[in-house]
């Protein structure tokens, strides 16, 4: 999800979102206001029309209130032949000619004033006493609409005209009139009507502006996003390459490390392996040989034999070949030693030239018969020095184990005299190291 994520925000696209997203909040914000103009303007012109209709209303009362007033009779304001009340017509003292307007020929003097202009007015009624009053087709629906359904006023927009009746009703002053009424009763309905224009030529300003405020709104908000996006783009790459950075930084220490320890692992396997070997010819060292033989004693091993081996004269294979061809007979020496062993048998280096066999379970007449064979591996085929062979013979003390009351010390000490013997009857000779070996020693 998080990687989803950052996937999304990386991709080219993602700065330009913030361009369609605002389009359509924007869009909506605008469409809304736009409806709420819309029903404004749409009341004010329903104001207009009733503020129209109070004024003549206004009018049409204070006529009343006079109990109609009289005009000079003249051929706009002639008298009114369906105006059925008593001193309707007179002449003045002087000879003029006056007659009476009631609200309703006030009102229709005041309409034909008005038409063909820009506000009109129309009295009408459902019971016509002037055919002139006659409603339209849009007045006879609003008529029946105002009368049966008990409406307050009935407003649409007819083409390109706003129009606006209320109805009218029976007051007190209108029965000199309209006998036939009883106060309250619906008496018809005054019409108003403007163009739309009107209303639109405010409105289509306040459209434009509306327009032009979401547009600029519109276009900072896409761009103030947009930048973010992109400042946000570039911080999550820069991270990212951190990140990068340091993982690199981790993985070259972390193989540092394991180069170090694997280093340190070698030196310690190489300690530990000199720790137990002879560095010239690989073989165990006196110190492991020892513990051997230290650890057979301790776990009660009773029956063992010790090889104590000796080369003869090495000193002048050194004087004569070189302290390195001296090196090449050791671990020719050791070799051979090694293959004629068992597996059970430990071969280590004393020191200089001397070597120690550690022979487990093995008798005093077998551990002879191994320093034999081990004394013909050395004596019967020469060694090689680069194109020189050479013959190395070998000297072998013998000495085993009799009883376990026999230390490893001893044991060595024992096989040390067999070996003197050795060297002293003749070389290349194996020794097995007798209780009369003991006494020779302590007598001398
Ligand atoms: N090349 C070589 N020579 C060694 C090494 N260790 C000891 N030697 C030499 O071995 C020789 C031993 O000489 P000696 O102790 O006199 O014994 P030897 O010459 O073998 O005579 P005997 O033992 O009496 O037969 C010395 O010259 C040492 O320097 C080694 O690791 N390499």
């Amino acid at each position: 999800m998080h990687q989803a994520l950052l996937k999304c925000l990386a991709s080219p696209w993602t700065p330009w979102l913030p361009f369609p997203f605002w389009a359509l909040v924007i869009g909506l914000v605008y469409f809304a206001n736009t409806k709420t103009l819309q029903e404004a303007s749409y009341e004010m012109a329903r104001q207009r029309g009733e503020v129209v209709f109070h004024l003549v209303q206004t009018m049409r009362y204070w006529n009343t209130r006079h109990g109609g007033v009289y005009a000079a009779e003249t051929p706009e304001t002639p008298s009114n032949p369906y105006l059925q009340v008593e001193e309707k017509d007179f002449i003045t003292p002087s000879g003029r000619a006056m007659t009476m307007l009631n609200p309703a020929y006030m009102t229709r003097q005041l309409a034909e004033l008005l038409r063909g202009g820009k506000l009109e007015i129309h009295l009408t009624s459902d019971r016509l006493m002037n055919p002139k009053n006659r409603p339209d087709a849009w007045e006879e629906e609003a008529i029946r609409q105002l009368r049966d359904e008990g409406k307050a006023e009935f407003v649409q927009v007819v083409g390109e005209r706003f129009r606006y009746m209320a109805p009218l009703f029976i007051e007190p002053g209108c029965q000199k009139c309209h006998t036939s009424y009883e106060i309250g009763d619906f008496r018809g309905g005054l019409s108003v009507s403007f163009p739309v224009d009107q209303i639109d030529e405010i409105t289509t300003h306040l459209y434009r502006q509306s327009f032009f405020t979401h547009f600029i709104v519109y276009i900072a908000l896409s761009l103030t996003g947009m930048l973010s996006l992109i400042g946000l783009q570039r911080l999550i790459r820069s991270l990212q390459q951190e990140r990068i950075e340091r993982e690199t930084i981790i993985e070259e220490r972390t193989a540092d490390l394991h180069q170090e320890i694997d280093r340190r692992k070698k030196s310690q396997d190489k300690l530990h392996y000199l720790a137990h070997h002879d560095e010239l010819t690989r073989t165990k060292n006196r110190r492991w040989i020892l513990q051997q033989l230290k650890q057979l004693s301790a776990e009660g091993e009773s029956q063992f034999a010790l090889l104590m081996l000796d080369i003869d004269h090495f000193k002048k294979i050194n004087d004569r070949y070189g302290h390195e061809a001296g090196d090449s007979i050791l671990m020719q020496f050791v070799a051979r030693m090694q293959q004629s062993l068992r597996q059970s048998d430990c071969l280590g280096r004393y020191g200089g030239e001397e070597f120690l066999i550690l022979l487990p379970a093995t008798d005093a007449q077998d551990a002879m018969e191994i320093a034999e064979r081990l004394r013909k591996s050395s004596s019967d085929h020469p060694y090689t020095l680069h194109k020189d062979s050479i013959w190395v013979t070998v000297s072998i003390g013998v000495a085993s184990t009799q009883s376990n009351e026999t230390t490893p010390e001893e044991l060595i000490g024992r096989a040390d005299q067999a070996l003197y013997r050795a060297k002293h009857a003749g070389r290349n000779l194996s020794i097995l190291w007798e209780e009369s070996d003991e006494d020779e020693d302590t007598h001398a």
